[in-house]
């Protein structure tokens, strides 16, 4: 009968339960029974003793484990024993002895005294390991270690092919290094350095250090876990640093005394050597290898493990400074070149070496040199920058003349058109154009809506030359406008010229470019007797000063005044005298009433009845009589620059002219002054097309190079170098006076040109015939006289005779005439 049987019979009997508390542990009280647990308990002690090893039990631990396992002897005894050796193990060791580390069974029942490795190396400090002990300790790996960080796993475990390989080179090397014979330092030597050891109060640091340097310096030192020897090697330094590598007493830990042992041992150690060290420290590594037992545990540190420690086998500079300073000596080393050194910028640096590597594959030439000495002289490289590259432009080297007369042309002829403001200039010539089919009808259609919407519907035609906005807006010319259109005979530019007072300086560079000029008169009730006060006299004055001998006077806005033939003669017959006097001849002026406007006598004859009185030309037929006119074209070039634009990407930089005198062609160098900077014609247009030349006459744009703009204006000068145009701070001029003149400030004006200057002296009165001076010296000159006088300028400009001049003072044209001097 069983205790389990017992309590789950009676469990639910709280007397029964009770009854067995109450009873003294196991009893049965069947007799029979009593002597077979008798028997049992006598087996199991027998066995006990009798087995091996001897086993003592008490009678109750016996009778114990035979309730347990049902009276089985074997388990009981079995049982028994391993509760005895359990117990054995936990015993607390007796004072002033050591723990046993647990062994294998075998060893338990082999020795009478367990091994204990804490015993065994009582006697020495961590790693201090007696001489005589170093065999001893030669502990093969449980397990074959990995090659994380710490290269090919070893004998055990999988080794790859490259692990194979190392582990076959290394074995190899180790055996040809013990096969020859090297010197082997004595530990008397070793002796001599006890502070590198840096634990002098320690006796057994020497032997220590000597069983360290040869770990340590075993295949390069290698044989600590790249990470405990980088760590060590770095504290190690920084301790250096701080202890400044003298005297290192007192306790190190066991890595730092490592790391400072492993320094030693290099070719060069970072630890400054004491004196008559010197030797020592440079003992070749081989020799190290050859008295180094072969303890390689460790692997060799992978190149990832050496770059973010530091490589131990690697001289270190400078090991008196952080172990920062050494790991960034590692880092810029990997490339094979000391990158530490400041890079001084005289050379080509890495990228331009690429660069130019590059440009050189594909073709193009280097624009630095591969190597250039270290010194470079800053102050002369300043002197060579330019703001744009030199361009070699080739020239045709035409004969510019003869290619000129090969050509059949048309006779060329530039007018200006000019009057009072609002008589109708621009209504006139975009009629011209217009009815000469010179503008589309859709772009006419275009402006006539457009001048609609803003209230200027008449001016429609005038947009076809007005095309500046603020014009536009204002209903007045300001600037001049060119146009071109052609006859049967003739290739026509035409120079629109403003009228109003306040742009008369654009007048006279719009007329200075022309062969004759159209005067426009507002024929209307009053308009042509204030015009007459007006800008009519002065323009008229002004062209015929500037050399324009030829000039179409058109009677416009006759529709407003019906067509009257006589309000037409009268106008002719004021207007001729007064040119008469200004120096036209009559040959050269014509008369043609007209209408702007509606179209009338411009291209064709008047269909109006009241216009049936005149059987004259229309205004084409009239332009069409001019004659050829002649240009300097045998003259050195002489240019005035009308305008400087900058634009397209084939012409980034453009001037606008009308040659003067002279000829030219692509690829010529030309002077541009006052500056007397020199540019290349890089290409031209002639009335707006591509050329090779060009001569006097042609109205250019010259595309240029090599010049800065700002060595560029209007009013400059074009002229050859080999032919310069003098810049002159004075001059001396014989001049028409249209006001009184003296001593006074004036303004000149040549073409687009105009500086302050001022009449310094009036030196004669003369003849207008003759020329001949008639008072010397005069006070004041009269207006409607001739005289010569001088003309200072407060700056120099580009002038010589026989130029037209012009002089304005007060908004108010006062002479005009030609330079002499
Ligand atoms: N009735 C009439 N009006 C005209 C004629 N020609 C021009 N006009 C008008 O006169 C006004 C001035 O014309 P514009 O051509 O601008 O005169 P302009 O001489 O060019 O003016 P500025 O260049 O500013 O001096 C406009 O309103 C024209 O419509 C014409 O033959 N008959």
């Amino acid at each position: 009968m069983s205790r389990h049987r017992m309590k789950t019979v009676s469990y639910d009997d709280d007397d029964d339960y009770d009854d067995y508390e109450e009873d003294d542990g196991y009893a049965s009280p069947d007799p029979e029974e009593q002597a077979r647990l008798e028997q049992c308990i006598q087996d199991v002690l027998s066995q006990l003793r009798g087995g091996e090893p001897s086993v003592s039990a008490s009678r109750e631990e016996v009778t114990e484990a035979l309730w347990h396992y049902y009276n089985d002897v074997t388990k009981s005894v079995n049982y028994i024993r391993g509760k005895k050796a359990k117990e054995v193990q936990k015993q607390p060791p007796k004072k002033g002895t050591v723990s046993s580390y647990p062994l294998p069974p075998s060893w338990s029942s082999a020795c009478a005294v367990p091994f204990s490795a804490a015993e065994f190396f009582r006697d020495s400090p961590w790693l201090n390991v007696p001489e005589h002990r170093k065999a001893d300790i030669i502990v093969e790996p449980l397990h074959p270690r990995l090659g994380l960080l710490g290269g090919a796993p070893e004998a055990g475990g999988k080794v790859s092919k490259l692990a194979a390989l190392a582990a076959a080179r290394k074995k190899k090397e180790s055996e040809k290094v013990a096969a020859s014979p090297s010197p082997v330092p004595t530990p008397k030597a070793e002796e001599q350095k006890p502070e590198e050891v840096g634990d002098n109060n320690n006796p057994a640091s020497a032997p220590s250090r000597s069983l360290l340097e040869r770990l340590s310096s075993s295949h390069n030192g290698r044989q600590l876990k790249p990470a405990e020897g980088g760590l060590g090697g770095l504290r190690a330094l920084g301790k250096g640093s701080r202890m400044g590598g003298a005297t290192a007493p007192t306790k190190k830990s066991s890595l730092e005394k490592e790391a400072e042992i492993r320094a030693q041992t290099k070719p060069g150690s970072v630890t400054q050597p004491a004196k008559g060290e010197e030797k020592e420290t440079a003992v070749p590594q081989q020799q190290d290898e050859q008295q180094a037992p072969v303890v390689n545990m460790m692997a060799s540190p992978s190149t990832f493990a050496t770059i973010i420690v530091g490589d131990a086998t690697r001289p270190v500079a400078a090991a008196q400074s952080s172990h920062l300073k050494v790991q960034s000596v590692d880092v810029m080393d990997i490339y094979g070149q000391d990158l530490t050194e400041a890079f001084d910028f005289a050379g080509p640096s890495p990228d331009d070496l690429v660069l130019n590597a590059q440009s050189s594959a594909k073709g193009f030439k280097s624009k630095q040199p591969a190597s250039k000495s270290k010194k470079v002289d800053l102050t002369g490289g300043m002197n060579n920058l330019s703001v744009e590259e030199k361009v070699s432009i080739k020239s045709k080297n035409l004969d510019v003349l003869s290619e000129y007369k090969k050509v059949e042309r048309k006779k060329a002829a530039s007018f200006v058109v000019i009057g009072h403001v609002d008589a109708g200039k621009s209504t006139l010539m975009g009629r011209l154009l217009a009815d000469l089919q010179a503008v589309d009808a859709r772009t006419l259609e275009k402006y006539r809506r457009e001048a609609e919407k803003i209230g200027k519907g008449s001016f429609a035609l005038a947009w076809v030359l007005d095309q500046g906005s603020e014009e536009r807006a204002r209903g007045v010319t300001i600037d001049i406008a060119t146009n071109k259109f052609e006859t049967d005979k003739t290739a026509f530019t035409i120079v629109d010229a403003p009228g109003h007072r306040d742009f008369v300086p654009n007048m006279i560079a719009g007329a200075s470019q022309a062969d004759f000029a159209v005067l426009v008169i507002d024929a209307s009730t009053g308009n042509f007797e204030s015009g007459l006060k007006g800008q009519t006299k002065e323009h008229a004055l002004l062209v015929r000063s500037m050399g324009v001998q030829k000039i179409v006077v058109a009677v416009n806005k006759m529709d407003t005044v019906e067509w009257d033939r006589e309000r037409f003669e009268e106008i002719e017959q004021q207007i001729s005298s007064f040119l008469t006097a200004a120096g036209f001849q009559p040959k050269n002026i014509s008369f043609i009433p007209l209408s702007g406007f509606h179209g009338d006598n411009v291209t064709r004859r008047s269909e109006a009845p009241q216009a049936a009185w005149y059987q004259g030309r229309t205004l084409i037929e009239e332009l069409d009589t001019s004659e050829p006119f002649s240009h300097a074209l045998e003259k050195p070039l002489r240019m005035t620059i009308a305008d400087v634009f900058r634009g397209g990407v084939q012409s980034p930089l453009s001037i606008s002219g009308r040659i003067d005198a002279g000829s030219l062609q692509v690829g010529d160098q030309i002077l541009i002054m006052p500056s007397g900077e020199k540019a290349s014609i890089r290409s031209l247009e002639v009335d707006s097309a591509p050329a090779d030349w060009a001569v006097a006459g042609q109205n250019i744009v010259l595309n240029l190079a090599n010049i800065d703009p700002i060595h560029l204006r209007s009013g400059d000068v074009v002229c050859s170098p080999a032919s310069p145009i003098q810049n002159l701070t004075s001059f001396t001029t014989k001049v028409l006076a249209f006001e009184h003149l003296m001593p006074m400030l004036v303004d000149i004006h040549r073409g687009r040109l105009h500086v302050p200057g001022r009449i310094s002296r009036v030196v004669a009165t003369l003849d207008k015939g003759s020329g001949a001076p008639v008072k010397k010296r005069p006070k004041i000159v009269a207006p409607g006289a001739v005289a010569r006088i001088v003309v200072e300028m407060d700056q120099a400009v580009p002038l010589e005779a026989p130029a037209r001049i012009v002089l304005r003072a007060g908004g108010n044209t006062v002479a005009a005439g030609l330079l002499e001097s």
